[in-house]
Parts: structure tokens; C-alpha cells; sequence
């Protein structure tokens, strides 16, 4: 028999789970939903619950802040806990009544602590309830960024930040799209099946199946409980991949035969395109410095019927001196700050920081280096990130261009669409996405030639 499942209950765990050992949430809530395996309505509403708490969470903790005698940081875990995920249900759940989400809390509280605890939490998410509509949220005429920062859920230091950079109305969208859930996106595996099959065999299945608009094998899919768990997924027809980052491997379009090297290429989503690109001919050197994550390059192949990929455990800046000038194309899909791809990681944005940007800045400029020297004269350099910052970004390339005039920008019009071309750079030879202009996760692409 199935254990009970109930899903404030798996919720709290959760959320206990990222706040006490800084677990991953959707790592956690995999958990949690896998030992359960609850219906389809119970497992979206847990994920709401979970999600929303953990994007909001500035923004539920200055909203009990108003109710609260002393700083919520102050609490225990499980009463910080109860408290947002109540909070979280009076503010944005419109089809939670308030008096559920209270009692519901309440509920959770004698679960979890005694009779004073239940009426703590009772009294405070009462007059939460109570005082929802009147929050003083800051004037944005006085403080624009906390302002931001409170009504969008984001922190001060990243709304500063883009407000540099996309001004008052684009940071704004941008925000609000972090706060989208992300569709479900698929890159269809060309090596086993072709994508109107897919479409069908999935339909059949009951599964809703759309094409994407930019990329040519991928589909949207939705109507499904756990999409790991679907057949066609353990057969291998399918790969689980953001629309943009199949982009980048049209940006590399490597030739059938060729011999090619992914500097930092765990799990392999775009290794493995890159052999279905190629129709699983030549040959690419796969690495990673994570000992553990060489494993799910190597799972992820033989589950796609790719057998051209070879995994290295290694550190990308320390490429052994046999492979200098070896490869006809490079990917670096270098380790970045993940800021465009917040709407997927709803607890990332708590846990970055400026100085992490500022130290991925020069770990990517030490792989752009050990890369550039694997590349053959006259071969093709892919650098790409799922990030927005410029300093990662255009930034970076600029700077290794500076350093490196055997380098030039190549031209990836033709090889991803012209209709994300916000800003004219495919001729020039990169392309920013953006989540707020294009409805997808945020990537940057460069395409680089070395000198024959
Ligand atoms: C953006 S992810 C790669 C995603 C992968 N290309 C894909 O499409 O599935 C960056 C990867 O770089 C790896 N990494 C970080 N530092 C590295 C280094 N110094 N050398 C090689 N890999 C590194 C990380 O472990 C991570 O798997």
C-alpha cells in the first residue's frame, strides 16, 4: 500500500530539507514526490507549495515581518517554515481560502511542536490574513530597488544589477518571468526516432505534444505525471533540454566525422546533440571535474544509442598537452552564475552572489584559455553560458578575443533562427536570449573561428 500522502506535510519537509542542509529543491521535492508517487493534482499543488515558498521567500519573510515581534531568521526551522508556506498560501493562492491556509498551518504546527507553537502560528497568519491588502510595501518613488526587489520576489543586489542593465521596464519583465514556471521541454533524439513519430507515439499516450518555435527538434510537452518515468524518455527518444541550450548546438553544427571536445559537458545534454548532430559519427572527448557527474554523461548516452562520446574526468583548465591543437570543434558550456535560468531554480537566486559572478568570470576565462589550445588552426570555438550578465557573457568573449587575434567572431545566422535576434549580433557572431523577450530560459552563444 501507498503511504498517506498530504501535501503541506511533504511541502514542510522540503522546504526543511533546503533551509537546514542546503538541499537543491527540486532535488528534495524529487524525493519527496518519488517515495510518495501522489496523484497528479497532489503533486502540482506540492510543487506550487514548495516553489512558490522558496521564490517568495524575501518577500514572505518581510510580510510576517510586519507581524512578528522578532526577526524571523530568529525562529526555530519548523516554525520559519509553517509560517512561509502559510504565508505563502494567503498571498499568492488565490483558490486557497484563507481560512484553510491558517487552519492548515495550525494543522502543521500541532504536528510539529506544542499548544504554544499552534497558537503562534495561528495568531500570526490570522493577522496576515487581515492585514494582506494594506502591506507597506516601499514607495518606489523613495527606494526603486527594494521596491522591485519585494514585489518580484528577487534580491536588492540582482535587481541593482539589471536595472543597470535593462533598465526600470525590462527588469521588471525579467523578474516576473523568473517567477513563470518553466515549460517542459524536450530535444527529440533524431538517432532513434524523428519528431512527428515522437509526436505521435506521445499523443497517443495521452500526452500533449507542441513544437518549439526556435529550435528544430524540440518539443513541448505537458499532461504527463513525471516525464523521467515515461517510457519513450527510458527508450531514449527523448532528452530532457531547454529550447535555448539546444540552440547552442546548432551553433556548433559539428560535421559527421569530426572530432570534437566539450570542455565541461556533465550531464551531457548538448555532448549528446552534438553526436545526434553528427548521426553518431567521429568522435567527442566529453569532461567534467566532478567525479560523480561522469556518470550521468555516460548514463545519459547509453539511454540515447550514442556511442561516440568519451567521458574524461578532468579539469578543464589542466587539458593534457597530447590533446593541444587536436579538436575541429570546442564547446565551452562554461560553469556560469545560472541567472538565466531562475524560473527552473526557484532557491538559486538566494544562494548567488556578486563575488561568485566575479570568480566565474576568471574560472571561464582560464577554460576559454585550455580550450583555445585544443583547437585545431581553422576549428571552430562555441562558448556558451546560462547566464545574462554581461561580464560572463559579451564581456568574456571580448576580453579572449583582446588576447587572442588568431580568434575572430564567426556569423551564426543560418544556424539559429533570425526571430530571436533582438539586437542584431547573429552576423556579428552571438546571440543573448533573454526570458522576458523570448519566453525562454536565458543563454548566451558565441561562435569563435581560429585562424587556419
Ligand atoms: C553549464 S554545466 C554543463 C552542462 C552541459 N554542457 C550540458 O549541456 O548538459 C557546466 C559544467 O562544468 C563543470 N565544471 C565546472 N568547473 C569545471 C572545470 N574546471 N573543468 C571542467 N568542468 C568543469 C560542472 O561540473 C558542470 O557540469
Amino acid at each position: 500500500m501507498k503511504p498517506k500522502f498530504e501535501a503541506r506535510e511533504a511541502a514542510l519537509q522540503v522546504l526543511l530539507d533546503v533551509d537546514k542542509r542546503e538541499a537543491y529543491a527540486n532535488l528534495a521535492l524529487g524525493a519527496v514526490l518519488g517515495k510518495y508517487q501522489p496523484e497528479k493534482l497532489d503533486r502540482s499543488f506540492t510543487t506550487e507549495l514548495v516553489y512558490g515558498t522558496l521564490r517568495a521567500r524575501n518577500t514572505l519573510d518581510w510580510a510576517l515581518g510586519n507581524y512578528l515581534r522578532r526577526p524571523i531568521s530568529g525562529l526555530t526551522p519548523v516554525v520559519r517554515n509553517i509560517l512561509r508556506l502559510g504565508a505563502y498560501q494567503l498571498l499568492y493562492m488565490d483558490r486557497v481560502p484563507d481560512s484553510a491556509a491558517v487552519n492548515e498551518s495550525a494543522n502543521l504546527a500541532r504536528r510539529h511542536g506544542h499548544a504554544g507553537i499552534v497558537k503562534f502560528v495561528n495568531g500570526v497568519l490570522r493577522n496576515l490574513a487581515r492585514g494582506k491588502d494594506k502591506l507597506p510595501y516601499p514607495d518606489p518613488a523613495a527606494d526603486l530597488v527594494a521596491s522591485i526587489a519585494l514585489r518580484h520576489s528577487h534580491p536588492e543586489w540582482l535587481v541593482r544589477l539589471w536595472l543597470d542593465e535593462f533598465g526600470y521596464d525590462g527588469t521588471v519583465a525579467l523578474c516576473m518571468a523568473n517567477n513563470q514556471a518553466a515549460p517542459n521541454s524536450v530535444r527529440v533524439n533524431s538517432l532513434k526516432t524523428e519528431i512527428t513519430e515522437l509526436m505521435a507515439l506521445l499523443r497517443g499516450m495521452g500526452i500533449t505534444a507542441e513544437r518549439g518555435r526556435y529550435a528544430a527538434d524540440c518539443l513541448y510537452l505537458s499532461g504527463f505525471v513525471a516525464l523521467g518515468e515515461l517510457a519513450p524518455f527510458r527508450d531514449g527518444l527523448f532528452q530532457m533540454q531547454d529550447e535555448s541550450s539546444i540552440l547552442v548546438g546548432q551553433a556548433v553544427s559539428p560535421q559527421p566525422g569530426a572530432r570534437v571536445i566539450d570542455v565541461a559537458s556533465a550531464p551531457g545534454g548538448k555532448a549528446t546533440h552534438l553526436a545526434q548532430l553528427m548521426q553518431n559519427r567521429g568522435e567527442i572527448l566529453a569532461l567534467d571535474v566532478h567525479e560523480h557527474k561522469i556518470g550521468l554523461i555516460e548514463e545519459n548516452c547509453r539511454r540515447l544509442g550514442v556511442t561516440i562520446v568519451n567521458t574524461m574526468l578532468t579539469d578543464a583548465r589542466t587539458l593534457p598537452e597530447k590533446y593541444s591543437g587536436r579538436a575541429d570543434y570546442v564547446l565551452v558550456d562554461a560553469p556560469c552564475s545560472g541567472l538565466g535560468v531562475l524560473r527552473r531554480r526557484p532557491d538559486a537566486r538566494w544562494r548567488k552572489s556578486l563575488e561568485q559572478i566575479r570568480e566565474l568570470t576568471v574560472l571561464q576565462a582560464q577554460i576559454l584559455e585550455a580550450a583555445a589550445a585544443v583547437l585545431k588552426p581553422g576549428g571552430v570555438l562555441v562558448y556558451s553560458t546560462c547566464t545574462i550578465t554581461r561580464e560572463e557573457n559579451y564581456g568574456q568573449v571580448m576580453n579572449f578575443l583582446a588576447a587572442h587575434p588568431n580568434f575572430s567572431l564567426e556569423s551564426i545566422a543560418g544556424l539559429v533562427p533570425e526571430s530571436l535576434d533582438h539586437a542584431g549580433t547573429l552576423q556579428r557572431g552571438y546571440l543573448q536570449i533573454l526570458p522576458h523577450l523570448h519566453g525562454l530560459d536565458g543563454f548566451f552563444m558565441a561562435r569563435l573561428r581560429k585562424q587556419g
